[in-house]
């Protein structure tokens, strides 16, 4: 396998098509979801010449983890729908590219027992705040204890999203056997995850009480939202769409960066996901200004294709490609990429 395009061929050869679909999808007409790849594509690279250094830098730090390369592992909901162990495999291989995992909240594995699988691994948690903020606080707890070290709260979800592919097959649950073991409830089994849009400003002051953990806003993309979000105490922002799957037509996030990067000013990371296929995508996003990015669908195709074997082959390929691109743009590092690398358009 040389490229994520490859990976995401062999996936839908090897998933059930209600599952592929479940995966690939996007909301409504999924213009967003080809936004976010044609915004990457519509940028160029403008490389500089006899600037180049013989070891280039690709590592982050990233409030306070460290990670050996700007692409972290987006929260996504189902790997066991992909493979059998599920995000177990996948925590192995970010551990073993060293590079951060956000789990989602929805995970077919316990947030316990991704830690317990993959000791080495840096994870965060990601949350969909429930409206019974006792039992959100419990999760909190949970994703703690488990060693967790930042929240990344998601916010583009005030509802699910409309997908046209989910309601064709008829994709509403989880096969028997597989639940969301991060939302298990002593008392009263495994709860639903609830999308409420009563979710507010509000929510994030409580669990800023409740928590010591750093909280990633995810889902910003009016500018005006990203500036509230660093007033109300984030510690950083995440620039996305949700991979085209809540509300569409929303702009690509790649397209909104500058605007947030400059709504921010400095004083907050701005992270972004939504496209990122190739490591080209990676300079353009950093050029822009996100101190790194996040893949969503990439790693779910590894996991498909080979488990932990084919989630760390689609981190390498990423890895390597973004090493490639730096060389051949004369810079050194991935920390020092300015707007003047891209210009628009191709
Ligand atoms: C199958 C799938 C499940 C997802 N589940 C979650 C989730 O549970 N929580 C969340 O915050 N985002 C979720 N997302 C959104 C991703 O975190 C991310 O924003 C998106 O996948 C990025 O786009 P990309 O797939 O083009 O890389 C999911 C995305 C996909 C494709
Ligand atoms: O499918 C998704 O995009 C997603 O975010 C999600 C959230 C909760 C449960 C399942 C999926």
């Amino acid at each position: 396998m040389f490229s994520v395009r490859e990976f995401e061929a062999l996936a839908r050869e090897r998933l059930d098509p209600a599952h592929y679909d479940y995966f690939a999808g996007g909301a409504g007409d999924e213009v967003t979801l080809r936004a976010n790849e044609a915004a990457f594509e519509r940028l160029a690279l403008l490389p500089r010449v006899l600037t180049g250094a013989e070891k280039v830098r690709l590592d982050v730090t990233l409030l306070g983890s460290r990670a050996a390369m700007p692409v972290l592992v987006a929260p996504t909901a189902f790997h066991r729908l992909a493979h059998p162990e599920g995000e177990r495999a996948t925590a192995r291989a970010a551990a073993a590219a060293e590079t951060i995992m956000i789990v989602s909240m929805a995970s077919t594995v316990a947030v316990e027992e991704v830690a317990a699988a993959a000791p080495e691994a840096v994870l965060w948690f990601q949350l969909y705040v429930q409206p019974d903020l006792d039992f959100t606080e419990s999760i909190v707890r949970r994703a703690e204890a488990a060693g967790c070290r930042a929240l990344v709260v998601t916010v583009d979800s005030p509802a699910r999203g409309r997908r046209d592919r989910e309601l064709r097959h008829g994709f509403d649950d989880l096969p028997d056997g597989l639940c969301c073991e991060n939302l298990r409830d002593g008392d009263t089994g495994v709860r639903p995850i609830v999308m409420s849009p009563s979710i507010s400003w509000e929510h994030l002051h409580r669990l800023r009480r409740i928590t010591a953990l750093p909280i990633v806003l995810k889902g910003v993309l009016h500018p005006e939202d990203a500036r509230a979000a660093v007033l109300h105490g984030a510690a950083a922002v995440m620039v996305s769409n949700h991979g085209g799957r809540q509300l569409d037509t929303v702009p690509a996030t790649l397209d909104l960066l500058p605007e947030i990067v400059a709504a921010v000013c400095g004083a907050v990371p701005v992270l972004l996901d939504g496209g990122v296929r190739r490591g080209t995508d990676v300079l353009k996003a950093l050029a822009l200004g996100a101190t790194a990015v996040a893949v969503g669908r990439p790693v779910v195709w590894g996991l498909a294709a080979d488990g932990e074997r084919g989630v760390g082959r689609v981190l390498e390929l990423l890895r390597d490609e973004i090493e490639q691109a730096l060389m051949m743009c004369g810079r050194a590092s991935v920390r020092d990429l300015d707007p003047g690398l891209v210009r628009r358009p191709c």
